[in-house]
């Protein structure tokens, strides 16, 4: 288990990270979320042990992080520090030396990485020829080459095509199913919706928005009815309860309050002609995230 408890790093007078606690279990994918400059670097960094905490203590398995952990930790930072006149063989076998595993083992894993990743033909290929999309896939494959208990991913996905970006996701889930913990950061939400247990959203170093996401999702009252009919929207806005109707091409979102108003929608869609569609579903985490973050990102 990764244990963040009441973490504070100043830089000089700024301080970059304020009062931070979460927890990680074993087999749970937790996301970061923040804008530029919102104090993501800084906690992968302080989670790694590669900067000290001003305030708090971070504990991996109980213990604060050492030396003999980095061979259960997996890390790709942003700042992407490829050795590019290394062949990608060279490159992965220097970093899963440095994880203490032995040159058979890194091989096997490394052919079996490169043959998931459609890359077979670049095992000698030196890494300043390949495209920024394949250096990051072997940047990941570095991270994982080690089979990590803890992965921590800065932007993983940043730059990947749709289809990368899926590969990664697969990769991900398939450590997750493992046990293994991971963290990773990202600007887009999205991400965070379709694959994570729990976030933060940071804001200048604070927590803005905390928690699991079904947690998150289910305090938030708000929910949508997607509809397709021949409905009026002067009607839908005139039922108490309904805060907004929006018109798309194919069909109509009426945003509630809460999932108790559906009942007085649907009351009168049943008297509205060519009715194919009424699915009530809960606020995205993107709504909940602009309802509750976006004024604070707006006063940034
Ligand atoms: N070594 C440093 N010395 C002084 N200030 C720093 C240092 N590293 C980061 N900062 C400052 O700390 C704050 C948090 O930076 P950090 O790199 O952790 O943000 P981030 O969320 O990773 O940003 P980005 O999304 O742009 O990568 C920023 O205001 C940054 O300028």
């Amino acid at each position: 288990m990764l244990e963040v408890s009441h973490v504070k790093k100043n830089y000089g007078s700024l301080t970059a990270v304020n009062d931070l606690s979460f927890s990680i279990q074993p087999g749970e994918i937790f996301g970061l979320l923040g804008t530029n400059g919102a104090g993501k670097t800084t906690i992968f960094k302080m989670i790694l042990g590669l900067l000290e905490p001003t305030a708090g203590q971070i504990l991996f398995n109980g213990k604060k992080i050492s030396y003999e952990d980095v061979d259960h930790i997996g890390y790709m930072i942003e700042e992407r520090s490829l050795l590019v006149k290394l062949s990608v063989m060279e490159l992965v076998l220097h970093y899963g030396a440095l994880k203490g595993l032995d040159k058979e083992t890194i091989l096997e894993r490394l052919n079996y990485w490169l043959k998931r990743f459609n890359m077979e033909s670049y095992l000698d290929k030196k890494i300043k020829e390949l495209s920024k999309g394949n250096q990051q896939k072997i940047q990941f494959i570095t991270s994982i080459i080690n089979n990590p208990k803890l992965l921590v991913l800065d932007e993983p996905f940043s730059g990947l095509d749709p289809i990368n970006t899926q590969k990664f996701v697969e990769v991900i889930r398939d450590f997750q199913k493992q046990g293994t913990m991971i963290i990773f950061s990202t600007h887009q939400i999205d991400h965070v919706e379709s694959f994570c247990e729990q976030l933060i959203v940071l804001e200048k170093g604070i927590p803005v928005l905390q928690g699991k996401i079904s947690d998150i999702k289910k305090d938030f009252k708000r929910h949508n009815i997607r509809l397709i009919g021949d409905v009026e929207e002067n009607m839908l806005r005139a039922i108490q309860g309904v805060r907004d109707v929006i018109i798309q091409p194919n069909e109509w979102i009426v945003k509630i309050e809460d999932e108790g108003v559906s009942e007085a929608v649907f009351n009168y869609v049943k008297t509205c002609m060519n009715v194919r569609k009424f699915d009530v579903e809960q606020a995205t985490l993107s709504e909940i995230f602009i309802e509750k973050v976006g004024e604070t990102y707006e006063q940034v």
